[in-house]
């Protein structure tokens, strides 16, 4: 399954085997040390993640009862849990028959491991071997590492050389880095220039070559022209991306762009998604009606959820 990959359940056994391979000597050594392994009653050292770790439940759930595993760039870049579980099953409503999943910046699993509950064969990448490592240990935790298979890689290079093209990807998501915490210092986000590793254009361009089902997470300062006209760009003139704005406990996290035919019409994918209550406002709808998916120019439409937690 996926020869470029390694099985999540196995990355034990490849880093000894591989173990002359200066990413896999890494491997190895994260491995016996059993680093990153977070203490859930211990705040950290570093004081400027004292908030993060605050919300340390929000990220995972399972952080007091399971071993959980992250680096200290992942407390501020980890999908929020429900978030990502939302997402998950908002994906899984939308293509139900679906069930491979391409999560391109795995993180600490944080989405990863929500695919997972929802899909038989997930794919991570990332170029971080200490945050392929920590998907692996945080997946093993969650009871989904036989449905996980990871891959060390730095994006532009995985796609320019084709190294992923052998598997037909039903849904390809992604969870850029934003820049970090300073996102929010500028009042519109720049997704040409912040994005990392390349501008939304040629991420979009990137995503479509493995799966016609694309979705981002982005920041919820994203300059929604520049989505628009990336869209059109792309895919032409009468191209349309959706967005969704998600809110946890009343604050706004980012939103979810998306592409492609099957997240057209998602009322019925946003009820099915979320067992709890899913509620929609207008407060900060840039334009549009309340509760639609409202189109508000030829490129995007725009529509709003709150998460209740
Ligand atoms: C916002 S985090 C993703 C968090 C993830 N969704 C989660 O819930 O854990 C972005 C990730 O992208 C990875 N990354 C950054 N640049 C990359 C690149 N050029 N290629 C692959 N991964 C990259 C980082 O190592 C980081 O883990």
């Amino acid at each position: 399954m996926g020869k470029t990959f390694i099985h999540a359940s196995k990355i034990k056994h490849a880093a000894r085997k591989r173990k002359h391979h200066s990413k896999y000597k890494t491997l190895k050594k994260l491995i016996d040390n059993d680093a990153y392994k977070i203490e859930p009653s211990k705040p950290l050292h570093n004081g400027k993640l004292f908030k993060y770790w605050k919300n340390r439940r929000r990220l995972f759930t399972k952080i007091d009862s399971a071993s959980i595993y992250m680096t200290d760039e992942l407390w501020f870049s980890v999908t929020p849990e429900r978030i990502a579980c939302f997402l998950a099953k908002f994906v899984k409503a939308c293509i139900p028959d679906g069930e491979r999943i391409l999560d391109v910046f795995c993180g600490g699993g944080g989405n990863t491991i929500q695919f997972a509950l929802q899909f038989p064969y997930v794919y991570g990448v990332d170029y971080s071997i200490e945050h392929i490592y920590c998907t692996a240990k945080n997946s093993r935790s969650y009871g989904v590492d036989d449905r996980i298979w990871l891959k060390q890689g730095s994006w532009k290079r995985l796609v320019s050389k084709e190294k992923l093209s052998n598997i037909k990807y039903d849904c390809v998501f992604g969870s850029p880095p934003w820049g970090g915490p300073e996102y929010l210092r500028s009042d519109v986000y720049d997704l040409e220039q912040h994005l990392k590793p390349m501008g939304i254009t040629k991420m979009l361009r990137s995503f479509l070559k493995l799966s016609p089902n694309v979705i981002m997470f982005l920041p919820r300062n994203s300059d929604l022209d520049q989505l628009s006209r990336a869209t059109r760009k792309v895919l032409g003139p009468f191209a349309k991306c959706k967005v969704l704005y998600v809110k946890e406990n009343g604050y706004m996290k980012g939103i979810f762009c998306m592409w492609g035919e099957c997240f057209s019409n998602y009322e019925q994918a946003t009820q099915e998604s979320n067992s709890t209550e899913l509620s929609s406002e207008n407060e900060e709808l840039p334009r549009g009606k309340k509760g639609e998916p409202t189109v508000v120019n030829e490129g995007k439409s725009v529509d709003i959820y709150d998460i209740n937690g």
